[in-house]
């Protein structure tokens, strides 16, 4: 896998939100800015003035009992920053750019280089140049090994010699110098060998020589038989002389082995360094707190050391001693847990060191095993994790055996440094580099657990990926309260690393926000001070009077006997079960106000949902209301409208109807039309032709009959005039005959306009209510038109009657006057020939009774124009009206042809 140093130590996801919280702009700390664009994030444990110490109940209020823990203070991880100087052959590089500045004690600025990635990111406005870091102390370039010591270790050998566990771990980039740190080089003696020697110097005169007992599984012990105790001096010596015949003591030769994985994969040329660390001296006076003051009374301390490697997930004692320097297969080491679910290494292999000597010489055996290997940015680079864990037995020879033992343990752990997995070229070192980034990642993801788990008390706990790679797993205990950690971050001022010192310093930022959890020593206390409180029947309350009251207040709980662990386990059984149903009960409770008030919430939204429905439901009936009554105003409107409109028109119609009743004979309509499908427009259009219609026809009429009238009268003035004898108004006959013609034709166009007229009224009268009386009223007047054309025509009759006469009497005159010479020389020919009347025996015909014979006819007897339409009028004569105006109509071109009843019925 490769990984990218894209976030700290590979915190991928989750980390990376976390660290969010930690950052602040440039702006709220007054560093300098770019505009729009924060150059400074402050990445720190928090804000403010930091206290080292806080109140436990802060931290797990739940530990929080009267008689138990409380009052006991938790302290936050310590993390200490060590910046080492750059060498030589780095300032000449130019590695010096001023990007690690040191504030004070606590603080730290890291600039981005021109060159960085981050400067790059910076520039394109992804993150910020410039970030601050805190820490608990800061060790410049310039701090010597034993100042380092003073302020990180020394009080952590002291811890563990009271009984305490302690871990201290480094971290930090390859190259960074996390084992300089450790074990130190030439004179400057790292951390350990300074804890060593310290150990051993508070222990003088406390040292518990026999080798009898001795550390097995998580913190046990086991005590051991003749045959045992012989072995495991076997084993120390063999250590202790293999140191003595390392061979670069003899010239530095190369040693070489099997890392059992693959083969040969590590070659190490630890000459130089070995000789560096087997020179290490301590300063004069520099465990000068030498010194058991602060010792138990009457304990004595068995001291045993072991030394592993975790490489490429693999676990490698560095103990297992062998003779041979060939090659050689490593046996792996396996993990394991012990009834209490402790993780431990099985078959690891414990050494009892009896002097700082004798530890520094077991570990420089063990460091010959270590994997390390020549890196391109540091010739001898650890390639794995190293532990090398320290274990106190808590030894009291007046005791009896079960009660005499406690063991604590101080665990040193040389983190593989951090490294960019694809400037390794060679493909074992890619190897190397990956599995380190992989449990690196994996103790990062650890940490940012346990961290969410400390601030996020009431939500479910995230689980701790301990079981995810083998450092994590060794080193739990340390993280779940059986012991504390401290954190080494070793950073290398050089420019061009400085993208990997940053993800490093962030990794530790989020390290240091972590809280240790109760020790050992809290945990004993606890149960102790269970043990001491009177139980409720009594029973437990004989249970501490065997006990000697000074045990329980050390706190060492293996003191007690076996009846009085088998009834602290029955008190703490109860505890249990007393605490689980002081859970049940609050539970209960919790859940009984939520529920209630949730209740209250609901009905709340109940209350406050009926109201608004209500009030929704009035609106909407009110707008509904609105509606409905607009609309009843525009319906009562319109049909009140409508119902005018009828009125009008029935009563136009009944107008019609009675005017024509009065006079007027209106055209007939077809049977069974009604006003079943009358329209408002219709009634109105109906209303409207009828108006006009009938007033014209009115009109019309008054005037034919003035006409009719007028010409009767004239007729019966011409008979008067013709009658009488000797009239000289022959020729004015005459001429009135043919004026009274000339009328009489008038006369009949204009009563076949009126008759079309009729029709045209009757056709819009079909339509409305009153149309069938209209009808029968237009028969009526049809009928009277027929009486007044019989009327005309017996006129006409008597008119020819009297032309004959007329005639006659103009011939008797003629004859007279032939008969006279007065006569002769007036002859009248011009009347002849002008009336064409030549023919004699048209007279005869024309004598004959007017019924048998057509006026016109035997007045015109040849095929004139005036005898056609004399012809047509005699047929006419028998006709009906309508049938007249009918004919009319086709013999009338020029009129557009009206439409019939039928189709206006069809087009209504
Ligand atoms: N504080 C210091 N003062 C002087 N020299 C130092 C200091 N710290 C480190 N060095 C030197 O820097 C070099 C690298 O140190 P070291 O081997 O301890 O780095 P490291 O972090 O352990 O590297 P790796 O992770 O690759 O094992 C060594 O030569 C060491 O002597």
């Amino acid at each position: 896998m490769a990984f990218s140093l894209s976030s700290p130590c590979g915190f991928r996801s989750d980390e990376d939100e976390e660290m969010a919280v930690f950052e602040s702009t440039a702006a709220e700390h007054g560093g300098p800015s770019r505009p729009g664009l924060p150059e400074l994030s402050v990445i720190s444990p928090g804000l403010d003035p930091r206290p080292s110490i806080i109140e436990q109940k802060a931290v797990k209020p739940a530990a929080a009992r009267p008689g138990s823990s409380d009052g006991v203070k938790s302290e936050r991880v310590e993390v200490f920053l060590r910046i080492r100087p750059l060498t030589e052959a780095e300032s000449e590089r130019g590695e010096e750019q001023g990007c690690v500045a040191v504030q004070d004690e606590e603080n730290v600025l890291l600039k981005a280089p021109k060159e960085s990635h981050s400067m790059r990111a910076a520039e394109r406005g992804i993150t910020q140049s410039m970030h601050k870091f805190s820490f608990s102390k800061i060790m410049g370039p310039e701090t010597t090994q034993q100042q380092f010591y003073e302020c990180s270790m020394k009080k952590m050998v002291k811890d563990v010699l009271q009984g305490e566990n302690r871990l201290l771990y480094t971290y930090g980039v390859t190259n960074s110098g996390k084992t300089y740190t450790i074990q130190g080089s030439g004179p400057e003696a790292g951390l350990l060998p300074r804890a060593l020697s310290s150990l051993f110097s508070k222990l003088q005169g406390r040292l518990y020589g026999a080798m009898d007992m001795k550390p097995i599984m998580y913190q046990d012990v086991r005590h051991l038989s003749a045959g045992e105790i012989r072995v495991e001096e076997l084993r120390r010596n063999s250590l202790l002389k293999e140191d003595d015949n390392l061979p670069f003591r003899r010239g530095g030769n190369v040693t070489v082995w099997d890392s059992g994985i693959g083969g040969l994969s590590s070659t190490s040329n630890i000459a130089t360094q070995l000789e560096d660390t087997d020179s290490v001296c301590l300063e004069p006076g520099s465990l000068s707190h030498s010194g058991g003051d602060d010792l138990e009374e009457g304990v004595q301390f068995s001291i045993w050391v072991s030394f592993f490697e975790i490489y490429n997930e693999f676990l490698y004692d560095l103990l297992d001693a062998s003779p041979s320097l060939q090659p050689r297969k490593r046996v792996t080491l396996r993990l394991g847990d012990d009834k209490q679910g402790n993780p431990y290494v099985k078959d690891l292999v414990w050494i009892q060191v009896r002097s700082a000597d004798e530890a520094w010489r077991i570990l420089k055996a063990g460091r010959r095993n270590q994997s390390f290997a020549s890196t391109h940015l540091n010739t001898n680079s650890s390639r794995s994790h190293s532990i090398f864990s320290i274990r106190v037995l808590h030894v009291n020879p007046e005791a009896n055996s079960a009660k005499a033992m406690h063991i604590s343990e101080l665990s040193v752990c040389d983190l593989a440094g951090s490294e960019r997995c694809k400037e390794q070229r060679n493909g074992e070192r890619m190897k190397e580099a990956n599995n380190i980034n992989a449990s690196l990642l994996t103790l990062g993801r650890c940490i940012a657990a346990l961290r969410h788990n400390q601030n996020n008390k009431s939500r479910p706990a995230q689980v701790v990926p301990f079981r995810d790679s083998k450092l994590t797993r060794v080193l739990q205990g340390f993280f779940c309260g059986r012991g504390t950690s401290s954190m080494v971050v070793n950073i290398n001022p050089c420019a061009s690393i400085y993208d990997e010192t940053l993800q490093a310093l962030k990794f530790s930022a989020l390290a240091s926000q972590l809280v240790h959890g109760p020790s050992t020593k809290t945990r004993v206390a606890y149960i102790l001070s269970l043990l001491r409180e009177p139980a409720a029947d009594g029973n437990e309350s004989s249970l501490m009077e065997d006990e000697e009251e000074s045990d329980v207040e050390d706190g060492d709980i293996s003191m007690l006997n076996t009846e009085s662990m088998l009834q602290a386990i029955d008190v703490l059984k109860r505890e249990v079960q007393r605490q689980r149903e002081e859970k049940e009960v609050l539970e209960a409770n919790v859940r009984e106000q939520v529920v209630s008030e949730v209740m209250e919430v609901i009905s709340g939204m109940e209350a406050g949902f009926s109201e608004t429905l209500e009030a929704e439901r009035a609106l909407t009936e009110e707008r509904y209301e609105d509606k409905i009554s607009t609309l009843q105003k525009h319906l009562k409107i319109f049909y009140s409208k409508q119902l005018n409109e009828r009125d009008q028109v029935i009563e136009c119609l009944s107008a019609a109807l009675d005017k024509t009743k009065a006079g007027e004979a209106p055209p007939p309509s077809p049977p069974g039309e009604d006003s079943i499908a009358c329209s408002g427009g219709l009634l109105r259009r109906s209303e409207r032709i009828n108006k006009t219609e009938s007033g014209r026809l009115q009109v019309e009429l008054d005037q034919c009959r003035a006409e009719l009238l007028a010409k009767t009268q004239e007729l019966t003035k011409l008979k008067t005039q013709l009658e009488a004898p000797g009239s000289t108004g022959t020729l004015v006959a005459d001429r009135k005959l043919e004026d009274g013609q000339r009328n009489l034709r008038q006369l009949r166009l204009d009563l076949q306009r009126l008759g079309a007229d009729l029709q045209s009224g009757e056709r819009a009268c079909c339509r409305n209510t009153g149309g069938e009386k209209l009808r029968q009223a237009l028969a009526a007047a049809d009928e009277t038109l027929a009486k007044q054309d019989q009327i005309l025509l017996e006129l006409q009759n008597g008119l020819m009657l009297v032309k004959a006469d007329l005639r006659r009497k103009a011939e008797t005159l003629a004859q007279k006057q032939l008969a006279t010479p007065l006569s002769a020389a007036h002859p009248t020919p011009g009347y002849c020939n002008k009336r064409g009347c030549g023919a004699t025996a048209p007279i005869d015909t024309e004598n004959r009774p007017p019924q048998k014979r057509p006026f016109f006819q035997s007045i015109f007897p040849t095929q004139t124009p005036t005898r056609r339409y004399n012809a047509r009028f005699a047929e006419e004569a028998n006709a009906t009206p309508s049938s007249r105006i009918l004919r009319s109509r086709q013999q009338s071109p020029p009129r557009s042809p009206a439409p019939t009843p039928r189709s206006l019925r069809g087009k209504y």
